[in-house]
């Protein structure tokens, strides 16, 4: 059966009815179908005169795409796939109006790209179109399957379908264009000509060097002023398709933050920052759907949920009557809302995409950020906000009767203890005084630094006074005691007669060093040393990252420690132990923390700050499990000397993590500038998964009785770790 539905639309595509199977969708007048591969997610684009656009229909699978060349006289590409599971006819009409037309078997749906959810109806499914930019998009939903076309220029062929469930990607994000590899590999060239040490950041457009939280705010403010623009020379269309119109365009800028989905808090995005837009959530990495309100990942062969979003569309509930964990959110499972589905389609919610995932991390216990949009009023108009409300873990879940009469999944997430807490009432008042036109990502004053801390915590937002590449704030919620003096050094500085010899034989690497059979630097360590994520594998006795001499680049991912701190980490006064450090986000076992930076010194030297030990930090030859002497094989020993690190007088936020006989980090040598073995850079890893804002802590290692005052008596010195494993003392 062939179906035209013309009303409306100035021009119509392919337009056929689907049965159970299938539908569907033409988008006349593309031409050069692509899959983009280049990142971690696979995505598929096509021209629509002459420009690109992304592909992307939520809840549709099955997914197919064909060209027909020059089928009378137009040049025309088809993708088919299923919507749903209901039959159903998706009609891709009108490259003026934005508009997607949905029909089942009584009713016709009209849905619009919207960011505001408020128009799109029926199956969620969406499309944008314009005279010049066209984003048809492809969601995975469930049981979706990748849309796989021919890297190549398409023609006259149905192009690859892939059924393989491992293969499928994401693809509710809108990034997805041909010539993204282009740009990474342009990006990376700049990087290699750079005469700038680019070590602590990041390459930007236009060659600025950023910080992640600078480089969030940038963007967000450019997408508005894009936005802003679109709206002076559109002003008729709907405001949330311009929304979507200027995410498109910043992505043919490449101005997207490419960003590997991901756990925990986003780097550069604080609880209490606010968006205007759900496109703004997607091109900063916060939450990659624009639609779906659960997104995912998967780990270990299952998808584990990262990120919610509570648009108000679903009857979720936030709830505060619990003294453990005071801030529940009562999430409903995705699929089959009365409130935007007609009551005939209604079906009980099923156990799978975002539902599954959600269940998945009841088990996992994984962070996962929910962003809340509120609703507030400004006179008379009805305005809405996202806010980044922090992370939580999905306690449990059960299935319930709905009003509707169908089932539906309930998930109790939990918000991890102790993070800022948000005051939403002061929050509301402070939007309703903001224009559109203020700075992206607002924080201060909306924020409560935290519920335990809110009377006097904040002592500085930057330990390191921008020497880290991510402010490192000290708060004190005990008492008046101001952190003490010292320099704030990011790398260790040596003996002023010693001087490391350098390591010469570097690699010629240009693809990242991840290929363990060409990279020497690689080869020395026995294989990869971090995964793709940047998590260090296991530990080793000495690890050897690229350095200097090597032609990789900065971002090579053999270069993990030396690029710094990339955690929001915070110096805070322990109870009993003085100061203490914690993150701010979630952790992941393997991840890189921080090196131990201060004066390095002979043995014998230390030996004489005796007294004033605090801060010594004993490189000696054995340290975590691993004995430099297993390292044999890696740089050289120079004579019999063993260095001591001091951060007493210069350090860095290393200086400040206490000891635990059950500690979640712990240190790990790493060479790169140079090649002496006796005296590696000492870098923290995590040793578990640690949530936010649990202390960080690794084992001294002290040899109990093994250390002396200067007159040679043994010294004692309690521990008030508080593990079950504690030992009572430190030495
Ligand atoms: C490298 S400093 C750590 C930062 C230190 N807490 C501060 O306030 O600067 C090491 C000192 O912290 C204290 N400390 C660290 N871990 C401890 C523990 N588990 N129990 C008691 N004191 C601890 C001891 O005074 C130790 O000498």
């Amino acid at each position: 059966m062939l179906k035209i539905y013309q009303r409306r639309f100035k021009r119509i595509s392919l337009v056929t009815c689907c049965n159970d199977e299938q539908c569907q969708v033409g988008v006349s007048a593309a031409t050069n179908v692509y899959k983009y591969t280049g990142f971690e997610e696979s995505y598929s684009s096509m021209n629509i005169k002459g420009e690109q656009c992304a592909v992307d229909i939520p809840f549709a699978n099955n997914i197919y795409a064909c060209i027909e060349s020059k089928q009378e006289g137009v040049e025309r590409a088809n993708v088919l796939m299923n919507i749903g599971d209901d039959p159903c006819e998706a009609v891709v009409t009108s490259f003026d109006d934005y508009q997607l037309a949905l029909k089942d078997e009584k009713n016709i749906f009209q849905a619009a790209f919207n960011d505001d959810e408020d128009y799109v109806k029926e199956h969620d499914s969406q499309a944008a179109f314009s005279d010049d930019v066209v984003s048809v998009k492809t969601t995975l939903a469930e049981e979706a399957r990748s849309l796989m076309v021919s890297d190549e220029r398409c023609s006259d062929s149905q192009v690859a379908f892939n059924d393989d469930e491992d293969c499928v990607k994401e693809h509710d994000s809108l990034a997805a264009f041909s010539d993204g590899e282009e740009s990474v590999k342009t990006t990376l060239a700049e990087e290699k000509n750079s005469q700038v040490d680019l070590s602590n950041y990041e390459v930007f457009s236009n060659n600025e060097l950023i910080n992640d939280c600078d480089k969030v705010k940038q963007i967000i403010n450019h997408f508005r002023h894009v936005y802003n623009k679109l709206l002076q020379v559109k002003s008729g269309k709907l405001r949330s398709g311009l929304a979507v119109e200027a995410a498109i365009i910043l992505q043919n800028q490449h101005k997207w933050i490419k960003r590997n989905k991901q756990f925990g808090s986003i780097s550069g995005v604080e609880i209490g920052d606010y968006f205007f837009w759900r496109a703004e959530l997607n091109i900063i990495g916060l939450h990659c759907r624009n639609v779906h309100g659960i997104d995912f990942m998967k780990m270990d062969g299952k998808n584990l949920a990262i990120s919610v979003v509570d648009s108000g569309r679903y009857d979720n509930v936030f709830e505060s009557n619990n003294e453990e964990f005071p801030d529940t959110l009562v999430y409903l499972g995705e699929g089959s809302n009365p409130k935007v589905q007609s009551k005939k389609s209604i079906e009980d919610q099923k156990l799978k995409g975002g539902n599954l995932a959600l269940k998945n991390s009841v088990e996992a216990k994984n962070p996962v950020r929910v962003i809340r949009k509120i609703f507030f009023k400004r006179g008379k108009v009805e305005k809405r906000k996202y806010i980044y409300d922090g992370l939580y873990f999905v306690d449990s879940y059960r299935q319930e009767i709905a009003s509707s009469g169908k089932l539906v999944f309930k998930f109790f997430l939990k918000r991890f203890p102790s993070q800022p807490k948000l005051d939403w009432r002061k929050l509301v008042r402070e939007l309703d005084c903001m224009s559109y036109n203020s700075e992206g990502k607002e924080r201060s004053p909306i924020c409560v630094v935290n519920a335990l801390d809110d009377e006097k915590p904040l002592i500085t937002d930057d330990i390191s006074q921008g020497k880290e590449r991510i402010p490192i704030r000290a708060i004190n919620a005990l008492d008046d005691e101001k952190l003490p003096i010292f320099n704030y050094v990011t790398s260790v500085t040596y003996p002023e007669s010693y001087c490391p010899s350098m390591i010469n034989d570097g690699c010629d690497c240009i693809d990242g060093c991840s290929d363990s059979e060409d990279c020497p630097c690689i080869v020395k360590n026995g294989g990869s040393t971090y995964d793709y994520e940047e998590r260090l594998f296991e530990a080793k006795p000495l690890i050897v990252e690229c350095g200097p001499s090597c032609k990789c680049f900065t971002s090579c991912l053999n270069r993990v420690s030396q690029r710094g701190i990339r955690l929001p980490l915070e110096v805070f006064k322990t109870k009993a132990k003085g100061w203490g450090v914690r993150s701010r986000s979630f952790i992941r076992r393997g991840c890189f923390i921080c090196e131990y930076t201060g004066e390095i010194l002979r043995d014998n030297e230390g030996e004489q700050r005796i007294g004033n030990d605090e801060y010594l930090f004993d490189i000696g030859v054995t340290y975590g499990d691993h004995s430099l002497r297993d390292a044999n094989s890696l740089g050289s020993f120079e004579g019999n000397e063993c260095f001591t690190i001091d951060a007493a007088r210069v350090g860095n936020v290393g200086r400040f993590i206490n000891h635990s006989c059950s500690p979640n980090l712990f240190p790990q040598g790493v060479l790169f500038d140079h090649d002496n073995k006796r005296m590696p850079h000492i870098m923290l890893f995590a040793m578990e998964d640690i949530p936010p804002l649990n202390e960080l802590t690794y084992d001294y290692n002290y040899e109990k009785g093994g250390v002396c005052d200067a007159n040679g008596n043994i010294k004692i010195k309690h521990c008030y770790c508080d593990s079950s494993d504690c030992l009572g003392r430190m030495y």
